[in-house]
């Protein structure tokens, strides 16, 4: 196998939107993502704390979906890195030379993973004005930064297996008690995570997640939709994560692509972090006050883009969480198999 590209961190999402004004609304007005750069196909967007140009990207288009996501690598020559670790695993693999891509995004290089994401590597990005003590700019859930992505893929050891070849640690998992793999977060920054697995049919994004410093965050953004009746757009929480601790809100967007509010999980940066292994049947793991997850959260998601924009087809789930009998969530009437 060839050496894979030093990954950073998740850097940004790009996300097809059917109405450019109204996805403006929810995620500038409500949430106060702050616009880097705007045009009339597209909305580039980052948080207080982002000195990139943008961690969120909307493209007006015909179908709600994932264009891609994207990780910043350590140097320009890990995005070549990243062609060859990719084109030896015989996937799709397009390089996007500076100016031909998305705004703001010097060389890069798109591939469909082996879960069937369309993934961006990148090094080069230009800079935005440093927001960070701009308090007079800071509005809405005045996010700070994107922090990671959730996935949902059927196969979640092979999902385990490729970002662990990419050089990703395991901070957390859910685990049957055979320890057949549920869910896993994993990172490459010294958090719980840049990345994590929903098990469901996929290749879905499920969300995208986005930090702030305070949980009086994630609860006013709670406040400010139910002021508005706009309260139909919080779909889970706010409430205590079991895996990772974090405060959270998760919200659906105009066109039900799924943002989750967060802050405050931990540092997992030693090199002998050890990975925290709940069990599927403790109702404290995804909601730690043992508060139920709406099944919507489990069953719905956003489908992805493949390399020219069509829609990527969709495998269903092998392990079915939420068909899990556990005391909070009590969806399911069937144990595992
Ligand atoms: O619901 S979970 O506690 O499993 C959870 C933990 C961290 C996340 O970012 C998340 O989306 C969900
Ligand atoms: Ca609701
Ligand atoms: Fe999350």
């Amino acid at each position: 196998m060839t050496t894979p590209p030093d990954v950073i961190r998740s850097a940004y999402a790009q996300l097809a939107v059917t109405d450019l004004a109204a996805a403006r609304w929810f995620w500038v007005d409500m949430l106060g993502l702050h616009v880097q750069h705007e045009d009339a196909g597209a909305v580039y967007l980052r948080g207080t704390d982002e000195l990139t140009h943008h961690s969120l990207v909307l493209r007006s288009g015909p179908v709600a979906a994932l264009d891609h996501i994207a990780y910043r690598v350590r140097t320009p020559e890990d995005v070549d890195r990243a062609e060859r670790f990719f084109a030896s695993l015989g996937r799709p693999v397009r390089r996007v030379p500076a100016g031909t891509g998305t705004h703001g995004v010097g060389d890069a290089v798109r591939v469909v993973d082996p879960l069937g994401f369309t993934v961006e590597f990148f090094h080069d990005i230009a800079r935005g004005e440093r927001l960070i003590q701009r308090y007079d700019l800071h509005r809405g859930a005045q996010i700070a930064r994107l922090d990671h992505f959730n996935i949902c893929t059927p196969d979640i050891p092979a999902a385990y297996e490729h970002y662990t070849s990419l050089g990703f640690g395991c901070s957390e998992t859910i685990e049957g008690d055979e320890h057949e793999l549920y869910a896993a977060w994993m990172y490459r920054k010294q958090t719980v995570h840049d990345v994590a697995f929903t098990g469901g049919a996929g290749p879905r994004l499920h969300h995208v997640g986005m930090a702030t410093h305070e949980s009086h965050q994630v609860l006013r953004t709670a406040d400010v939709f139910g002021s508005l009746r706009k309260e139909h757009h919080i779909e889970r929480g706010p409430g205590r994560h079991g895996v990772s601790n974090a405060f959270y809100v998760y919200l659906r967007d105009p066109d039900g692509h799924r943002v989750e509010i967060y802050t405050s999980d931990y540092y997992t940066g030693d090199p002998d972090h050890e990975t925290f292994r709940w069990n599927v049947h403790d109702d404290r793991r995804r909601d730690f006050w043992g508060n139920a997850v709406i099944e919507s959260w489990y069953k719905e998601a956003s489908p992805v883009l493949d390399l020219d924009g069509r829609l990527q087809p969709i495998s269903e789930s092998v392990l079915d969480e939420s068909a899990v009998q556990v005391g909070a969530d009590g969806l399911g009437i069937v144990e595992p198999s």
